[in-house]
């Protein structure tokens, strides 16, 4: 094992080492990796998913920029060009957006759902626990300037949904970073200190450490623990999927991380039908395997395809229109998350509903919940069929609209009871500036945009109503906060996002699948599935997703994250097409004498893993 610099991703140094010993920091600032090897399949703590950087795509991976941070000094937040502090964020979020309960006509929630789970495979919201439930960044209604982690954000006297509550501060705290664990000094740009593995390789299922697999294992037939309760599988005891990384932390994430802990379940019971001579480990591995590659399918084909405009996807390489592997790993690409992706994603804020509605399977409205209040409270799906309940609801709600209005509870009370008041809108821009990112004008060159002069140059993307009330609150067109401009500009032609968080998504989306040695399309690599095996994932979706692993789910549209409707309607799961495991039968389990066979597996079962690492199947 070497052990690596968490923050620059080489091995140790001694002096280097003796540093971080003498000022306690060695467990935060370094990551253990074992070498790399050729055979093996991706690991859980996330390291070696590409050779040339092995720590990176491990827990600690400091996340990538698509251009140099913008902090004023000591990594303070950037200021405007004049030097003074940036407008108010809520006050740009009032002017920019307003709020209302607008429903979309293409999306319904289970898009949301998996949509935010996508988020929380890749990043922690571990900075919500500093500031929601301790912080005295608003002493006595006024923003704390003194206490250089807060950034609370000044909400304006006459704030239009606010002032009459006399609410003139939101909290808001800092991202923890690598200088904060004393990793690296302030002089460095401020980097994120996130803990997941930065890849899309469901983390929240399985953890990001090799403590965390050994905790979550029943080490038998490949499972993961689990309970039987009401005939589904839960996790043992409280029903909380991966504590460590905050599963627990919205409905949506929750139940979504349900629906692929089930499916990991399910697929080892059925391989091991398969291949009964198979070891704990290779169903393990399998199983682990399929899951993520079917959740890989997912997030391209279907929900992000849809999301960005199929077309729109295709053009850019994210997706390919093939039945072949698409042999894209480059190991110059370092694995990793970017900023801008994860601050710009919050856009998607826009078409999160408020409200999660409770249907029954025939369809019928039941009531509906407070999204914001379900927060950390997965215990809420076993009482009163109250997962069967939302589960109908992710599929038969309308998301909000994709739109410029806000539900709301998103806009005033995002945090529930837990804080007075709190607007994800405004907290979004103002962690653009929390994770140093530079102004939007920046972000328009790098996207083949025309570098702006003028506030008027905005045009091309932005409607004219919002550019003049940059105007007016803006210093300077080089102050406007990419996160601001990402909120007002127009939708692109077939998808739902702007031309800049389009950029930045795919750029986001090129990186992932290029980095990633284990990437589900990727046909030259030992472990890769079989051509058979990968058209059958092809075939996976978020529709037999819910059908097999969703409480009591027995009909759904086939495009799930979708509204049914004509050319959608809502259909038995028997026709929705499922993924085949008998392309995954291993040969070696059907010899002719097939209870000697059995017995040559038992005898190797002590040596399970180094068996895994060798195994190897077939090219068909
Ligand atoms: C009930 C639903 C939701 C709630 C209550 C919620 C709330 C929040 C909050 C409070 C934050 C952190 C704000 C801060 O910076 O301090 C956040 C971050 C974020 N949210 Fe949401 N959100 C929801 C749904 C969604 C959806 C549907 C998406 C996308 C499809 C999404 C994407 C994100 C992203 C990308 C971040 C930044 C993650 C990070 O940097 O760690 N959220 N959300």
């Amino acid at each position: 094992q070497v052990l690596y610099d968490a923050f620059f991703g080489k091995p140790l140094k001694t002096d280097r080492r003796n540093f971080l010993n003498s000022i306690n920091a060695t467990s935060s600032c370094t990551i253990l990796v074992e070498p790399c090897k050729k055979h093996e399949g991706r690991r859980v703590d996330g390291t070696c998913a590409n050779p040339k950087y092995p720590s990176r795509g491990g827990t600690r991976t400091p996340l990538l920029r698509m251009l140099p941070a913008s902090y004023g000094l000591g990594n303070t937040l950037r200021t405007s060009l004049n030097g003074s502090e940036l407008p108010s964020t809520r006050l740009l979020r009032t002017k920019l957006l307003s709020d209302g309960y607008p429903t979309d006509h293409n999306f319904n929630s289970l898009g949301a759902h998996l949509g935010v789970f996508s988020f929380i495979d890749s990043v922690d919201l571990n900075v919500l626990f500093r500031f929601i439930l301790v912080s005295d960044c608003c002493i006595g209604n006024t923003p704390n300037r003194v206490n250089p982690l807060c950034i609370s954000i000044p909400v304006a006297a006459d704030d239009p949904y606010l002032r009459r509550t006399g609410i003139r501060c939101m909290n808001l705290t800092r991202q923890d970073t690598f200088q904060e664990r004393g990793c690296v000094s302030n002089t460095i740009p401020a980097e994120r200190y996130n803990l997941p593995t930065p890849l899309l390789d469901l983390s929240v299922v399985y953890g990001f450490t090799n403590e965390r697999e050994r905790q979550i294992r029943e080490y038998k037939d490949g499972l993961l623990k689990s309970e039987k309760r009401n005939g589904l599988d839960y996790p043992p005891g409280n029903g909380t999927i991966c504590d460590e990384i905050g599963a627990n932390l919205l409905p949506g994430i929750y139940l979504s991380a349900m629906w692929f802990f089930r499916k990991h379940n399910h697929l080892a019971r059925e391989l091991a039908e398969i291949n009964p001579c198979w070891t704990d480990q290779e169903l393990f591995e399998t199983a682990r395997y399929i899951n993520i590659a079917e959740w890989q399918h997912m997030f391209y084909y279907e929900i992000m395809a849809e999301f960005l405009g199929r077309k729109n996807a295709l053009s850019t390489g994210i997706i390919h229109d093939t039945q072949g592997y698409v042999n894209d790993f480059d190991e110059h690409y370092e694995p990793g998350v970017y900023h801008e992706y994860v601050v710009g994603s919050r856009w998607f804020h826009t078409f999160q509903d408020g409200r999660m509605d409770l249907y029954s399977n025939k369809g019928e409205y039941l009531g509906t919940r407070p999204a914001s209040d379900n927060g950390l409270r997965s215990g809420v799906l076993e009482v009163n069929n109250t997962e069967a309940d939302l589960t109908q609801g992710a599929f038969r709600q309308p998301s909000h609209k994709f739109d410029y209005v806000i539900e709301p509870d998103m806009a005033e009370r995002v945090a529930g009871d837990l804080q007075t008041a709190l607007d994800v809108s405004a907290a979004d821009i103002s962690r653009g500036r929390d994770q140093g990112l530079p102004p939007y004008n920046q972000y328009r060159k790098l996207c083949g945009l025309p570098y702006a002069h003028k506030f008027e140059d905005f045009h091309d993307v932005i409607f004219p109503d919002k550019v003049e009330q940059m105007r007016r609150i803006y210093n300077d067109v080089n102050d406007v906060d990419l996160m601001a401009a990402i909120y007002s500009e127009k939708l692109i032609d077939g998808g739902f996002v702007g031309p800049t968080l389009f950029c930045i998504i795919v750029q986001n989306m090129l990186q992932w699948r290029k980095s990633d040695r284990h990437f589900f399309e990727h046909g030259d690599t030992p472990t890769a599935l079989t051509l058979p095996q990968l058209n059958e994932i092809r075939k996976s979706s978020t529709a037999r997703l819910l059908c097999d692993n969703g409480d009591r789910v027995h009909e759904i549209q086939p495009r799930a994250i979708l509204n049914p409707g004509p050319g959608n309607e809502i259909r038995s799961c028997k026709e929705i097409p499922s993924v085949d495991l008998t392309k995954w039968t291993d040969d070696r389990c059907f010899h002719k004498d097939d209870k000697q066979n059995r017995e040559e597996y038992t005898q190797h079962q002590n040596t399970a893993y180094q068996l895994w690492e060798s195994y190897n199947y077939d090219k068909k």
